[in-house]
């Protein structure tokens, strides 16, 4: 049995629930309950005091009249702190503390130390802890403390609670004879751990901030530079683990990163809202989650790619054809062009001005909208030239020729350079002549120039020349006015770099409010160090750990907007740390895009190559990754599937075998005694005998768990006639546990990425394996999405890996 020395009781019965206990008595138990009660309500009632504060300290700076621009923003960067502060301290609320430790003689004062969701002290008592913070370095051996190597610990108590009550707790005595006894996969908590995973699950994440296992702990607690790869199978706690990185992250490097922000990317909006609750949930609300799709401010990518359109778009060969889109627009016209001006002279451009303005404003090697400046200019002077020339030569026609006498000298030319400007400004203005120099080299937007690209064969045929297929080319061909797609969105990140955007007076505008910054900085270190003066000339002067520079950067952190809100606003933000969930999914263009964001390449990545959908996505991080990082990044793998009970992981598995038996399937931590179910129906049948099978299914988990959410995952073919056929039943089913999603779902496979659900049914595993060149990855995918019941059903034979024929011919060879 693993769970010698460890037991667990709760407050109704006092009784253990777990066998092979430590030897409490009943009445012992009520009183360690009773005891931890007191102090969990103390901790409460300091919370409380601390929000008052908080509010009444909130209320006054909203109260300060502000009269001077100075006080304005003085009161406006005061309440963002207090605001930001009390919603921290609002967002605790939940499960405040929840674990504590006791250490042997003689280690760390011998005082146990309680663990929870934010740091609280004793303000009475020299500012004693009273709740350490779960990413305190001194929480650490929380999570990694074993028999083998205790840390100090000898006993590790998880308190649960609900609300503010104490309901249970579960200790571990750390001592060798508990090792010999110990799970074989290294478990810390186990009664914890597993009480966690056995619950309902409703459609939003929950943090793991009680069960952090030590594999985990050590990849949320990674270094902050470098790349960070993580590599672990279907319910390993990818997701989990990138969340509470982040929040460990901005706890522990907050300075560096409240000014840049965090980046969390994930596959889908359905998979954003999904996680939408874990980092408030730990007090962090500085995060921008973001699709790829969502990465480019202003523009909404709510259209869809054929398969061939997304791979070939997400191709890296998808650079050097924008860049040849954009050479493309820059003109030179094989004949000559006249352009009448408004007075109406014909003015004549020719090939070679345009070839030498074009040569000339290519050599500068900027952004095309930057570099257009330069071919203006060139062709204006020529134009100009061309006036003055003509002016001269009408002029001279008009006088009689009246030869030079010897001491006579050639006056030169009859214009001077001020005329010449004048015919220049003159001409600059002229709507003919910007009609023309917009013709030959537009000012263009991403936008623009991307929808001219995908909408016009001829354009395509000539940047994709040398590059794609005719066939590939033609598979980015479409429709004017089609909506914008997700895969679209890194084409126009590229193309923003690729065009420049003109912004010369914005960045003088930015310029000129970081000066007035530093200076209203510079006078309040000034008024600080004349009170320094005042109060004691012995202590550290304000300058010697502020200075002008970190006290403006403060200010513009603090100035309303959070860096999460500004980086949304603005394309060309750079994060202080990026992380990407489904990693695999990204193409080498969203890469580009990604790396951009992050120049530093701080950068942690979850994901499972064995789970790729994407036909533009990765089997290989290393091919990802060389281009940017070479070989410098590190990979730490995850191995422990807390999902999937073993049953339906041993059904997983024989997929994932037949993708490539090389493949690790992760182990699962529990079992459920309960097999997954398959059966047959015929393609007429299928939606009725479905909506019957999640109806018994639905009976089944209200009455063995008292609820639970459902999914049906199904080909795109089959989505459409099974949500209409489930409809009723997803009414009469009403919404799960936070009351906002409905219990029983209908998806396709990609929608239904990284989610999970207490029970699921997957039909028409056949289709889904055969639909796209990684349809064996997306069965695998659904197969693994539950965490209590499988059911799959078959609208033609049983594929054999799922019909167990694979297995048994593995097995027999
Ligand atoms: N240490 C833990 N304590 C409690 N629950 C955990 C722990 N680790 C993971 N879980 C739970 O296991 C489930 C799977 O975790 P998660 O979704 O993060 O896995 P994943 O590796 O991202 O899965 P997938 O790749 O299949 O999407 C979640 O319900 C998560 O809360």
């Amino acid at each position: 049995m693993p769970f010698d020395r460890k037991t667990t009781f709760d407050s109704k019965t006092a009784e253990q629930t777990r066998p092979g206990s430590a030897g409490t008595s009943a009445s012992g138990k009520s009183a360690d309950i009773a005891a931890e009660q007191a102090y969990v309500s103390t901790l409460y009632d300091r919370l409380d005091a601390e929000r008052e504060l908080v509010e009444r300290r909130l209320t006054e700076a909203l109260r300060s009249p502000g009269e001077t621009p100075q006080a304005a923003a003085e009161r406006e960067a005061a309440s963002a702190a207090h605001s930001e502060r009390l919603a921290q301290l609002k967002a605790v609320e939940q499960g405040l503390c929840f674990g504590r430790l006791d250490f042997v003689d003689g280690h760390d004062g011998d005082s146990p130390i309680y663990i929870g969701r934010l740091g609280l002290f004793d303000e009475d008592d020299d500012y004693r802890p009273l709740l350490v913070d779960w990413r305190a370095p001194v929480a650490r051996p929380f999570y990694l403390a074993t028999a083998a190597s205790p840390q100090g610990v000898r006993r590790r108590r998880h308190i649960r609670t609900l609300s503010r009550r104490v309901v249970g707790l579960d200790d571990e005595v750390l001592d060798l004879s508990a090792d010999e006894h110990s799970n074989h996969l290294g478990l810390a908590g186990e009664a914890a751990l597993l009480a966690a995973l056995e619950r309902r699950r409703t459609g939003e994440m929950s943090d793991i901030v009680a069960t952090i296992q030590a594999e985990q702990d050590r990849i949320i607690r990674a270094e902050l530079p470098g790349v960070l790869v993580v590599q672990g199978g279907p319910g390993t706690g990818k997701t989990a683990v990138a969340l509470h990185r982040a929040a460990y992250l901005l706890y522990t490097y907050r300075r560096q990163l409240t000014t840049r922000g965090v980046l969390v990317v994930g596959p889908n909006s359905t998979f954003l809202r999904y996680i939408g609750q874990v980092l408030p949930s730990l007090g962090e609300t500085g995060v921008l989650l973001a699709t790829i799709g969502e990465l480019f401010p202003g523009l909404s990518a709510t259209g869809v790619d054929t398969p061939e359109a997304a791979e070939v778009k997400g191709r890296i060969t998808m650079a050097d054809v924008l860049a040849q889109a954009v050479r493309d627009r820059q003109i030179v016209p094989e004949d000559t062009w006249e352009v009448t001006v408004e007075d109406g002279d014909v003015l004549v451009i020719d090939r070679h001005m345009c070839e030498r303005a074009r040569a000339k404003a290519r050599a500068t090697l900027r952004p095309h909208n930057l570099a257009r400046r330069v071919f203006v200019d060139q062709l204006l002077d020529a134009l100009a030239e061309q006036v003055a020339q003509r002016l001269e030569s009408n002029v001279l026609d008009d006088l009689p020729e009246i030869p030079l006498t010897e001491d006579e000298e050639d006056s030169g030319p009859m214009l001077d350079t001020r005329d010449l400007a004048t015919i220049r400004q003159e001409l600059a203005e002229d709507t003919h002549v910007q009609a023309a120099l917009q013709e030959l080299w537009p000012k263009l937007t991403p936008q623009e120039l991307l929808s001219d690209l995908l909408t016009s064969e001829e354009r395509l045929a000539s940047a994709a020349d040398g590059l794609l297929d005719e066939a590939e080319w033609r598979a980015l061909l479409r429709r004017p006015g089609s909506l914008w797609t997700p895969a679209d969105v890194p084409l126009l990140d590229e193309l923003a770099e690729l065009l420049g955007e003109d912004d010369t007076e914005a960045r003088a505008r930015r310029e000129r409010q970081r000066r007035e910054e530093r200076a209203y900085a510079e006078g309040v270190l000034h008024v600080l160090e004349q009170d320094d003066e005042i109060i004691d000339e012995e202590v550290v002067r304000v300058r010697d750990v502020l200075d002008a520079e970190l006290l403006a950067e403060r200010q513009e952190a603090s100035s309303g907007l959070s860096a999460a809100q500004r980086a949304a606003l603005d394309r060309s933000w750079t994060f202080g740390h990026v992380i990407v969930d489904e990693a695999q999914e990204l193409s080498e263009m969203d890469w580009r895009l990604l790396m951009r964001r992050c120049p530093t390449r701080s950068m942690t990545l979850v994901g499972d190559v064995s789970q790729t959908s994407s036909p533009a996505g990765t089997s290989s991080w290393e091919n990802v990754l060389r281009p940017y990082v070479g070989d410098r990044w590190r990979l730490r793998e995850l191995t422990v599937n807390y999902r999937t009970p073993a049953e339906i992981m041993e059904l997983a598995s024989a997929v994932l075998a037949d993708i490539d038996p090389e493949l690790p399937a992760p182990t699962s931590v529990r079992e459920t005694g309960v097999a997954p179910w398959q059966r047959s129906t015929s393609p007429d049948d299928v939606a009725a005998d479905v909506r019957r099978w999640v109806e018994e299914e639905l009976a089944a988990l209200d009455r063995e768990r008292g609820g639970g959410t459902l999914a049906v995952l199904c080909p795109d073919s089959l989505e459409g006639r099974l949500a209409a056929e489930l409809a009723e039943t997803r009414d009469a089913a009403g919404s799960d546990d936070t009351d906002d999603n409905p219990r029983v779902s209908v998806l396709t496979v990609d929608r239904a990425k990284g989610l999970e659900f207490d029970v699921v049914i997957v039909v028409a595993p056949h289709e889904i394996a055969t639909a796209s060149p990684r349809g064996k990855n997306d069965l695998y995918v659904a197969l693994t999405r539950a965490t209590q019941r499988l059911g799959v059903v078959h609208t033609a034979p049983p594929l054999p890996a799922l019909s167990g024929e694979q297995k048994s011919a593995s097995t027999s060879g």
